[in-house]
């Protein structure tokens, strides 16, 4: 199991405090989210935030893009020091040029799709793909309630998945928890993303020793 813990709910004042945590932990990757209040109604952090945090870590930047018109966007991401570069099925006119041009960047590519996107969608594109971000809130905030209709969309994908024998990875995000955690990895899940469940818990180091550990059992 690969563990993302999302910066979205890490204190933006003292963001060298949250890379520090994070290099010091288990923590496999940084999800970083970024917003354009148009795809969704809110607007996060951008490129020059991530050009800082990647002089602050090593691990890989899993960056999540919910904006609309990526392609426009997807070198400067690269520039800015994103590995994986993930877009929104819902935003994208033509998902296989932007997920091409994603690779041909030098990135690794996944495609998000919002809660009521089925996953049948992404059958075709599968084999393209590094990882598919299942969403389990509607995309936009950290801190809401996950929903539980994910756990069939990811059983669903995980069967596909095998049938083909492909490897992509199911990341799933949106109100994960350590309550969540194991049937989310009995279902399929490969990545969990975790933001308030992580930054805003009372011991952040012990939040992410306890979700690798879940991921052992
Ligand atoms: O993509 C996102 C929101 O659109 C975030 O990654 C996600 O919400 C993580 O935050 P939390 O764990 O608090 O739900
Ligand atoms: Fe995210």
């Amino acid at each position: 199991m690969l563990l993302a813990p999302s910066l979205l709910a890490a204190d933006f004042l003292h963001l060298q405090k949250a890379c520090d945590l994070l290099n010091n932990s288990a923590a496999d990757w940084f999800h970083l989210d970024v917003m354009d209040g148009r795809f969704v109604p809110n607007i996060s952090y951008g490129l020059p935030v991530i050009s800082q945090l990647r002089k602050a870590s090593q691990k890989i930047f899993d960056v999540h893009l919910m904006i609309e018109e990526p392609e426009k966007f997807a070198s400067a991401f690269r520039d800015a020091g994103a590995n994986n570069l993930t877009v929104h099925l819902e935003a994208c006119r033509h998902l296989h040029r932007n997920v091409q041009q994603i690779r041909d960047l030098g990135m690794t590519a996944g495609v998000a799709i919002n809660p009521h996107t089925p996953v049948e969608l992404l059958y075709d594109i599968l084999p393209d793909l590094h990882l598919v971000l299942i969403m389990s809130v509607n995309p936009g905030f950290g801190g809401q309630q996950f929903i539980p209709h994910t756990y069939e969309k990811i059983r669903v994908l995980k069967q596909r998945i095998n049938k083909k024998g492909l490897n992509t990875l199911i990341e799933v995000d949106g109100g994960v928890d350590l309550d969540n955690a194991r049937q989310l990895l009995d279902a399929g899940a490969d990545v969990l993303v975790a933001g308030t469940s992580v930054f805003r818990a009372k011991d952040p180091a012990a939040a992410i020793a306890a979700f690798k550990q879940t991921g052992q059992k």
